[in-house]
């Protein structure tokens, strides 16, 4: 198969979809690979890398998606690659469909094979090339919370883990899958009291299990979230349910009831947040303010940690794309249901239930799309 991989040009996002290491591993299988002029060098890697591992390294992103029948990539294509992705190509990357209806059309109209990194599932319910990527995000978010704690940056002007003879910050966490029990870890770690909620309660038993003693878990409901917001300094948003929008936990009206500068940050912001007011910032530009409690929605958290990013991603995402190129996406999703699960958009129609329920979409069985693809 000819793989193609561009550089990502989302704002800041310094990831690439193949290392050095993947190239040479899909050489090994026969297949050819393009990969765009510094498309590592973000995380990294530099061209001459990638051709010593078996890759041409083309000039531009529209000679790459030219070339390509699967581009492999990080993040969701950006406007401006709409026009070169083809009828039927391949595009395996993250695309989170459910916030964003513009995002799907381009990609019906398009008439390509979107095969979602984030609905990629396992039978025991995992999203194997989520995982690497929430765990990232999570670590990130208690770091990103302290920060934007801090006075000159708006926020309430308090150390998570306090000092001797004062008390520590309040950190409630909303979720308890991998961003949640990741940012529960590392907040705990510098000190906070924190505070974990999730609907699951064998999910809130493990955690009791192992987490330290300043971290206590407990059922998330709207009258156990709007209490603790009243007194929780940092607030990280971590509710996932694959492939749809997000639940909104706490709106508008809930704001006017935490203490000034409190900070969320709502890494399902991806997902479309499960805060009201969240809307999807940038690294370059990450937070805003409403009824003076800090927002902060980067969706692309992992593209600030290239370095740690890019080969977590990849360890998870390479056996797949093997998969893929060695079988074509057709005969791979039908072998592997975790595959096709990713499947979310082909050949013009939606075939990811989610998807399909967010923008009010006619949804296709994927058993149909399968069964009749040609290509
Ligand atoms: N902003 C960014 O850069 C990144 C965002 N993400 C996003 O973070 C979100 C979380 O991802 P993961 O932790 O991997 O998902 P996960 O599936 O591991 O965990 C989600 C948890 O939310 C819980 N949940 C569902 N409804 C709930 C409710 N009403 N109250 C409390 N908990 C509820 C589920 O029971 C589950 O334990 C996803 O939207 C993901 O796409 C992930 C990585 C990077
Ligand atoms: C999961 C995701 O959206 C990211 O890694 O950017
Ligand atoms: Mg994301």
């Amino acid at each position: 198969m000819i793989i193609g991989v561009p550089k990502e040009i989302k704002n800041n996002e310094n990831r690439v979809g193949l290392t050095p290491a993947g190239v040479a591993e899909l050489r090994k299988h026969g297949h050819e690979l393009y990969v765009q002029s510094t498309a590592g060098l973000g995380s990294g890697f530099q061209d001459a890398e990638y051709e010593e591992a078996g890759a041409t390294v083309l000039a531009t992103i529209e000679e790459v998606y030219a070339k390509a029948e699967m581009i492999v990539k990080v993040k969701e294509p950006i406007a401006q690659e709409y026009p070169l992705i083809k009828e039927n190509q391949l595009l395996f990357t993250y695309f989170h469909f459910a916030s964003g209806e513009e995002l799907t059309h381009a990609m019906i109209e398009r008439k390509a094979v979107c095969l979602a990194y984030e609905t990629v599932e396992l039978p025991s319910r995992a999203l194997p090339l989520l995982i690497p990527m929430s765990e990232v995000a999570g670590r990130m978010a208690p770091q990103e919370g302290a920060k934007y704690l801090e006075k000159p940056l708006k926020g309430r002007g308090i150390l998570l883990g306090g000092v001797p003879g004062v008390k520590p910050a309040e950190v409630l966490v909303l979720g308890a899958g991998i961003v949640g029990t990741q940012a529960a870890k590392i907040a705990a770690g510098l000190g906070a009291q924190v505070t974990i909620m999730d609907i699951s309660l064998n999910r809130l038993r493990e955690l009791d299990d192992f987490m330290p003693k300043n971290v206590v878990t407990q059922y998330s409901n709207e009258y156990n979230i709007r209490a603790a917001i009243k007194t929780a300094d940092l607030i990280i948003g971590a509710v996932l349910i694959p492939g749809a929008k997000a639940p909104h936990l706490i709106t508008r009206e809930m704001l006017k009831t935490m203490k000034p500068g409190t900070v969320l940050v709502d890494v399902a912001v991806d997902q479309g947040g499960c805060i009201e007011t969240c809307k999807p910032t940038t690294h370059e530009n990450p937070t805003f303010i409403i009824d003076d409690i800090v927002h902060y929605c980067v969706a692309n958290m992992p593209g600030a940690v290239p370095y740690t990013s890019t080969l977590a991603l990849t360890n998870a995402t390479l056996p797949y794309a093997v998969k893929l190129a060695n079988l074509g996406w057709q005969e791979a999703c039908r072998r592997d249901e975790a595959l096709r699960l990713g499947l979310n958009v082909v050949h013009g129609e939606v075939v990811y239930k989610g998807v399909a329920e967010a923008w009010n979409l006619p949804l296709v069985d994927v058993q149909n799309v399968l069964e009749g693809a040609t290509v």
